[in-house]
This record gives C-alpha cells, structure tokens and sequence, in this order.
C-alpha cells in the first residue's frame, strides 16, 4: 500500500565530486526507489565529497526539509577517508541499528568483505537516514534487503495510525478470511444486468448526494498548498510595503523646494535602514527601488530626469545632482500599506489555492495555512491477465496500464491515490484486496469486472462480504457502461467504491466524468465540473449502439468558436485515443445524420489547443 514517500539521494565520494568518476550508484538507487515505490517521489539527489562537516551539512538541511527517507551511498567502508557513519551518527537522534544488521547479514551471503561495512542507520527528526555502501551493486543489493519495510518504518516515524494499523492487520493476516461469494456456474449466471441504467447526470447527482463535503482541516506549509482548498479567511499580519518606499531608482528629495541643484546627502539601498535624519530641502537621498525613504521626503525624481552637478573632490562621488523636472509630491513613493493594508482580509476560506494565493501567504508572513482534508485513495487493478509494466508478457497477458493512468490522472488534477495492487479474478482475492485497500482509504477505485462476465465479480464481492449498497451498476454511456457506484461501512467507517469497468479508455473517461467531480465536491471546492462549451464536429461521429457517446477529442478555439476533432479510433481498449484529447464531445445516443454546421457539447478537461 503506497503512500507517497519523499527521498533523498546521496552520494558521498571525493572523485564524483571532483567529476573524476561518474556518479553511478546515487542514479541507480534512484531507480531502485522508482521502481519500488511508484508513487513516491525523489525530491533531492547530490553529490558531496567525503568530508565529515559538508555530510553533516547537506543531511540537517535535508531534515529540516521533512524529506521521509534519505539514502546516502558511499564512505561507509575502512578507509581513512570514509567518514559517513561517523556524520550521520553525529546528527542522528535514534539509532536503528536493525537495518544495519539485516543488509549486513544478506550481504555476508553474497561477500564476505560485507564485514567491513560500517553503516550507521536512524531516525532525525521525521526522517529515516541509511547508509548504503558505495558499489552500485552493493548499494542496490542492500536496498533490495531493506527496502520493503520503508513504508512501516516511514508511518511509524509520523504516527501514521493508519497506516500502521494497515501494516499490522496484513501481518496479523486479519484480511485473509475466504470470500463468501461463489463463482457463478454458467448455468445460473445472470444473462441480463440486474442493474437499471442511469444517465450519466443522474449518475453524477447520486454520487454527489452520498458525499458529505469534508469538514476535516489540517496545517501544511505554503511550500505544499498549491492547489489545496483553503479552510480560514487570511489577514495580514504586516503592511505592504511595511515601510515607505521607492518606485524608482533615483534620488528622495522635498518636493516643495521645485527643479534645481540638491547636494546628495547620503545613499540607502534595498535591505538598508530607514534613515531618520529628516532631509532638508537643499537635499536629496540616492535610493533604490524598494529602499526606505529618509524622513521628511516626499517625492523621488528617477534617475533618468537628473544629471551630474557636481562631483567630490577626489573625482569618486556624486556631491550635487541637477532635478530636471519639477517633482511631484508623492511622486513613485509606495506609502505604508499601499498594496495591502494591516489586518485587511488578503484570502477568503475556499479560495483554491494558486502560486499568486502562495505568494500573497509569504508575503504577509504565514508559513503554514489551514485547508480542507483531501480523502485518501487507492486504486487497485483487477484480472488474472495483468502483469506489471515492468514483466514481460507471457501468452494472453497484458500489461496493467490501468493503475499508473488513473493515479496520474488523479496527479493532474492535483489527488494522491496509492497503488492498492491487483486482484485475481477471484472472490477471496478480491476480497482481500479490497480489505486491504478499504484499511488505508476513504475512496477505493477499482478497475475491471464489473460487466456480465463469469469472472467479473466486483459487485458481488462488494455485496456480500462488506455488505455495499450499489447506487448504481450501470449507465447510459460509450464508454464505461458498468460503471458501478457504492458505499459501505469498513471498521466503522463509511467508505466510497467506484467500480470502473477494466476498459483502459473507459476507467479514464468515467474517472473525468465521476471521480473527479466527486473528489472536488468532496475536498469543497464550488467549481466541481469541467467547463462545458460547444464545438462543431471537423468529423462525421463514429455509429453508437444507441448509448450517448463521449468522444475524445482535439478542441480548438478559433474565429469565435470551438471544433472538434476526433483522436482516431475510439474503441473503448484504445488508450492512445486519449492521448492529445483536451476535450470529450457529447454525441448523443440518439443522433442521426451529421452536419458540420450542428455543435455539440464539449467537456473541457485540458487546455485549448490554439
Ligand atoms: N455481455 C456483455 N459483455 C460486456 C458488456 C455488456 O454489457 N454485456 N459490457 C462491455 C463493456 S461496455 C465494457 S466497458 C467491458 C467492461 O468490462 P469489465 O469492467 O468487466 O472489465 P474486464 O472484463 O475485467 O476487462 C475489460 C477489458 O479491459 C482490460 N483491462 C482490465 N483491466 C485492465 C488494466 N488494469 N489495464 C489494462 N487493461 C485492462 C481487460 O484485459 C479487458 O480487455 O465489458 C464489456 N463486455
Ligand atoms: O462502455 Mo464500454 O466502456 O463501451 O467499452
Ligand atoms: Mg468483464
């Protein structure tokens, strides 16, 4: 069950810091940590050379950062250079040597100089620090020993009881009862869907009736607000500017004493006080953009409308400027609160948060921000066909792409879904896959059997051993026709299901269509649907079985109105039709005779193409 889990990288050794080696090991961990944890992310990856202090250095900053893990690689070994153990012992709050231990005991299998290894392993703060060895192949091989039980360890560490409760019960074998479903014989299977279909609007509207927006608030930093709903009103605690300060770069003179010759007192830059000698009206202050006005000025002349009077008798200064122009009072001067007022309102509760929102947070002097709680999701694959895109495909295998699309989907619309695995084609498989994933998540998303095959047994699964209601198993629409809906209680805790059909194009448009909308709603944000426009279609549509189709397509906007052009092929298994797609056209089900002057309605879910 992956949560995302943030890494650094780094690798200590005097010649790849010189550039006399290259690098080898720091990348391929960093591959080693893609590979195994998808949805985690390398933040920081450098290079340092083996000295004691600068390790010290780049490990507190990486701390001080939240940073979940840091490998280091390199410097444990007995040489008098090798110092890593010794910097990391000497930040380390706790040590756990265990980790040590078992990277040292699986490498004696393999070398016996593994007994010269020295890594120190531990805990800073919130961040779990290992040393690795510095051979690319030993440093992968003691990543492979220890890597499984980063995630635990990664929980722990943050008192994450979800998680650790999860990791518990997988290990007290709690989700490994049998199913109480039964695959169906064919002789007594269903030969038509009990499910009613349902529009697609009245699909979307039952959903958003069984969500309760969150009430949930939790503190992040700014650095990590992009996007997020805000749960507070924001006031500023300082004025913009918080002192008085110049437009221009110039000089700060008295306007009242007109054009002419001033004797250039003093000069204050950007950063430098105030200064309070109140400037006389025979006077002027050389200034920057952005320095505090000296006290009694009350205009700034830019540079550009003075000339040189006068210069010090050693030929280096400025002694008296010439005003061309008569200065205005007030002139480029930002006053005490121009831009933003103390105490004045700056953000309201719902803003959605955008990088100028961030800025507005930084300047007035927050570091953390209040928003509203996004539920946590998981997604599992289903079907005993799939192989990971890493395998290589045996007979009437494919690869599950279906997984790594939805999460990065979810990604795009700024939702973290952790990889739930994939399930057989089985009841207890299933079962337990969906326990798993209903340990860790508000919001489970399947993907795959959900129609009326002999083996698609998501709904019966959901029925009987977590007793699911299903709003919905069916809708009226090309794709994604089994879209099923549900909620349940998991260890008293209500829990949605959507049941996406295994469809690659299917799953993405019903998640456009359902999922998101449902996760927006949910986080509270007022503006949950895609926006909708109407485009002429470049193309005849492809026939419908009398289902409204939603075509993915090129949008363009162009002389005052949108076209449509269709991505190819649009069989549901065909993913690459959706590649390029920034928007999904409305063909309804009971459309006849094309005409390139007829609009329909267009889903926008990516940006114009112009
Ligand atoms: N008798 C009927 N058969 C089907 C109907 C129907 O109404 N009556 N509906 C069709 C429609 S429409 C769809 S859509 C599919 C949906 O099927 P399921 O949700 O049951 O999905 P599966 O059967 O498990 O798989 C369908 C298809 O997708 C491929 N797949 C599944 N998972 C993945 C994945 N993770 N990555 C990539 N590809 C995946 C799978 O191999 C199948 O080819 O049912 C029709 N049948
Ligand atoms: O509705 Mo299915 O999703 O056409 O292929
Ligand atoms: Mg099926």
């Amino acid at each position: 069950m992956d949560k995302q889990i943030t890494f650094g990288v780094l690798t200590v050794s005097d010649s790849c810091y010189k550039g006399i080696k290259q690098d080898l090991a720091g990348p391929a961990l960093c591959q080693e940590i893609d590979n195994k944890f998808p949805t985690s992310k390398v933040l920081f990856q450098e290079i340092v050379p083996d000295e004691q202090k600068q390790i010290e250095h780049t490990l507190l900053s990486w701390c001080l950062q939240e940073l979940n893990v840091i490998i280091t690689t390199g410097g444990t070994g007995c040489s008098p250079r090798d110092v890593t153990p010794e910097a990391t012992k000497a930040i380390l709050e706790k040590e756990v040597p265990g980790i040590a231990q078992v990277m040292l005991s699986n490498s004696l299998a393999i070398t016996p100089k593994a007994m010269l290894s020295r890594s120190a392993c531990g805990i800073r703060n919130k961040t779990l620090i290992i040393n690795l060895p510095g051979s690319t192949k030993g440093a992968r091989e003691c990543f492979s020993f220890i890597s499984s039980s980063i995630p635990h360890a990664v929980a722990l560490i943050n008192d994450d009881v979800i998680s650790v409760t999860t990791e518990h019960i997988l290990i007290q074998g709690e989700c490994s009862e049998p199913s109480k479903v039964s695959t169906n014989a064919p002789i007594n299977r269903d030969r038509r869907s009990p499910y009613p279909l349902k529009e697609v609007d009245e699909a979307l509207e039952i959903i958003l009736q069984e969500c309760s927006p969150t009430a949930e608030i939790e503190q992040i930093r700014i650095e990590n607000a992009l996007h997020r709903v805000l749960a507070e009103d924001i006031y500023s605690k300082d004025p913009l500017p918080p002192f008085r300060a110049s437009i221009k770069d110039g000089y700060a003179v008295r306007a009242k004493a007109g054009s002419g010759i001033r004797i250039v007192r003093a000069s204050v830059a950007a950063g430098d006080q105030p200064n309070s000698l109140p400037l006389n009206y025979d006077e002027a202050v050389r200034i920057s953009t952005g320095a505090p006005l000296p006290d009694g000025a009350d205009a700034v002349v830019q540079v550009e409308d003075t000339e040189l009077a006068a210069v010090t008798p050693d030929g280096n200064e400025e002694l008296k400027i010439n005003l061309l122009v008569e200065p205005v009072l007030g002139q480029d001067i930002r006053e005490v609160g121009t831009d933003i007022p103390v105490n004045s309102k700056v953000l309201s509760k719902k803003d959605v948060l955008s990088a100028s929102h961030i800025g507005v947070l930084a300047t007035v002097g927050y570091t953390k921000v209040k928003v509203f709680r996004q539920n946590s999701i998981g997604i599992l694959s289903t079907g005993n066909e799939l192989r990971s895109h890493h395998d290589t495909l045996g007979p009437g295998q494919i690869r599950d792409s279906n997984k790594l699309t939805l999460i990065n989907l979810l990604r795009q619309y700024n939702y973290n879904a952790s990889d739930c695995g994939v399930a057989k084609d089985e009841p207890t498989s299933l079962k337990n896959a969906l326990c798993k994933a209903l340990s860790a998540n508000d919001i489970v998303i399947t993907t795959g059997g959900v129609s009326m095959g002999e083996f698609d047994l998501i709904k019966k699964v959901l029925v009987s051993d977590f007793g699911a209601l299903i709003h919905f198993g069916r809708v009226n629409m090309k794709p994604g026709k089994p879209t099923t809906f549900a909620t349940l209680h998991f260890r008293n805790k209500r829990k949605l299901v959507f049941g996406l059909p295994g469809n690659p194009v299917s799953a993405c448009v019903t998640s456009l269509l359902f999922v998101i909308p449902c996760l927006k709603f949910l986080e509270r944000r007022n503006k949950y649907k895609f926006p909708v426009v109407q485009s002429f279609l470049t193309t005849e549509p492809p026939k419908s079985d009398g289902r409204p189709s939603y075509l993915r397509a090129e949008v363009k906007f162009s002389n005052g109105s949108f076209s449509a052009t269709t991505t190819g092929n649009q069989m549901s298994s065909r993913i690459n039709s959706l590649v390029g797609a920034n928007g999904l056209v409305l063909v309804p089900g009971n459309y006849k005779q094309y005409s390139q002057y007829e609009t329909f309605h267009t889903i926008l879910i990516g940006d114009l193409i112009d």
